[in-house]
C-alpha cells in the first residue's frame, strides 16, 4: 500500500514564476490529464527562498501557493551544480544570474561559473530538481532527482533555458539546449523527479 497521498484535483496550481519550468512541468502534468495554472497568472507572491536545501524551498515554495490560493500546488526547485566548485552554485543557481538592476543574465551566470572552474580538472557537473506537491491543509509529498554529466565552454545551443546551453548529461553528445525538449524529457532531473511524484502521488485520467 501506497504511503504516499494521492492527488485527486484535475488542476494544481505551478508555484513558479520561471517560465521554461513552468512549461516543462506543464508538460510532464499533461500526461496524467493534469493542467496548471501558473503562480504568476494568480498573482501570487514571490517567496524568499530561506532554506538550504533543494527540498527545502521546494517545501516552502509549495506551502505558500497552496495556503494563499487554497488549491494543490506544485513547487519546483532546483539547480546546477558543478563538481570542481564542491556542488555549487547549488541552490543559489538563480542567484548568480541575478543582476544588480533586477532580472536575470544567464550568459553571465555561465561564465562566471566556467571562470572559477576552468582550472580544475574535474569537468563533472549535475542538475538537481526537487519537486513538492503541498495541500492547502499542510500535507506535503517531496521527490528529488538528479541528471549527471559535464559542463562544457562554451555553451551550444538554443533550446531550453537557463544553464542549458554548458550542461551536457552523461552519455550524450549534445548539451540540453541542443536536444529538443521531448529528448530532454526522457533524461533530465526534473523527469526523474516527476517519474517518483507520479509513481507516488498521480493517477492516469
Ligand atoms: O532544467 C534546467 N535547465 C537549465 N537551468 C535550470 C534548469 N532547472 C533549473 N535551472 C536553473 C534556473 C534557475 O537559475 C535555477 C533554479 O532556481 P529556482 O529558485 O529553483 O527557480 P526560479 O527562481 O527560476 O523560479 P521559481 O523559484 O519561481 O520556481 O536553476
Ligand atoms: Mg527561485
Amino acid at each position: 500500500m501506497s504511503t504516499h497521498r494521492k492527488l485527486t484535483e484535475e488542476t494544481v496550481v505551478l508555484a513558479s514564476h520561471n517560465a521554461g519550468k513552468v512549461r516543462e512541468n506543464a508538460a510532464l502534468l499533461a500526461e496524467y490529464g493534469v493542467t496548471i495554472i501558473s503562480a504568476g497568472d494568480l498573482g501570487l507572491p514571490v517567496p524568499e527562498e530561506t532554506e538550504t536545501t533543494f527540498l527545502g524551498n521546494a517545501t516552502l515554495k509549495a506551502l505558500a501557493a497552496a495556503r494563499a490560493s487554497g488549491m494543490v500546488a506544485l513547487a519546483d526547485d532546483s539547480g546546477f551544480s558543478v563538481a570542481a566548485l564542491d556542488g555549487a552554485p547549488g541552490v543559489h543557481t538563480a542567484d548568480w544570474a541575478e543582476q544588480p538592476g533586477g532580472g536575470r543574465d544567464y550568459a553571465a551566470a555561465m561564465a562566471k561559473v566556467e571562470k572559477l572552474a576552468r582550472h580544475g580538472t574535474d569537468r563533472g557537473a549535475w542538475f538537481t530538481c526537487a519537486l513538492v506537491l503541498a495541500w492547502p491543509d499542510g500535507h506535503t509529498e517531496g521527490f528529488e532527482g538528479r541528471c549527471p554529466g559535464t559542463w562544457v565552454w562554451p555553451p551550444r545551443g538554443e533550446a531550453g533555458f537557463g544553464y542549458d546551453p554548458m550542461f551536457q548529461p552523461e552519455g550524450m553528445t549534445q548539451t540540453f539546449a541542443e536536444m529538443d525538449p521531448a529528448e530532454k524529457h526522457r533524461i533530465s532531473h526534473r523527469a526523474r523527479a516527476f517519474a517518483m511524484l507520479a509513481e507516488g502521488c498521480l493517477v492516469r485520467r
